[in-house]
């Protein structure tokens, strides 16, 4: 079965999840348009800035159309990506595109450590996987239907409901892509 994956491609680290898609043998894809959707079986929406991601996720025509592809189709979202896809976002009015059922704080690792390097484990995917973090959110609490992945110093950086799945920190920026992998699996599943 051919395997097609798509990358959000407004903004943010888009050419490393490309290359690192590329390694699970599916066909990869960057989505800019509404039509780039199509044929689509699962889409990575990378990390960046949440904020800018969102307006350009508007300014593009994007916003509705990749909530309508969610409800069908797998969805991974790396750090700005796992903003995105919270339900909620403290501190925040509303929510973006509201996927998930989790609770997110932006920037929350604070000043001093904004950008660090932390081997994690992370169920079903890997006991030894190097999680860059940068500016990076975690998740401060989820709700009963979703799995949680990975903790670190007691908070969750990676999760999965269902369907979708995320993580605060950017597997892409290593070259180990057994998180890709598992998200081609569950692609691969949820086809079959
Ligand atoms: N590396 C990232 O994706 C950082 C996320 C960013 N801090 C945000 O709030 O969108």
């Amino acid at each position: 079965m051919s395997i097609k994956i798509g990358v959000l491609g407004l903004q943010g680290a888009i050419r490393e999840h490309v290359w690192a898609l590329e390694s699970t043998g599916a066909e990869v894809a960057i989505v800019k348009k509404i039509e780039h959707l199509e044929g689509l079986d699962g889409l990575v929406i990378p990390g960046g800035e949440s904020t800018t991601m969102r307006r350009l996720l508007d300014q593009y025509g994007l916003f509705e159309p990749i909530k309508a592809f969610a409800q069908q189709h797998p969805v991974f979202g790396t750090c700005a990506g796992l903003i995105l896809m919270a339900q909620q976002i403290e501190g925040q009015k509303g929510p973006h595109l509201a996927l998930m059922d989790i609770n997110v704080r932006r920037n929350a690792f604070g000043r001093q450590v904004a950008s660090f390097e932390a081997e994690l484990v992370i169920e079903g995917v890997a006991d030894d996987f190097m999680g860059v973090f940068i500016r990076a959110p975690y998740i401060l609490n989820v709700g009963q239907d979703v799995q949680v992945l990975s903790v670190y110093e007691d908070k969750i950086v990676a999760a999965r409901q269902g369907h979708f799945l995320t993580c605060a920190f950017h597997p892409e920026l290593t070259n180990d892509y057994r998180f890709h992998h598992y998200f081609y699996d569950m692609v691969r599943a949820y086809k079959e």
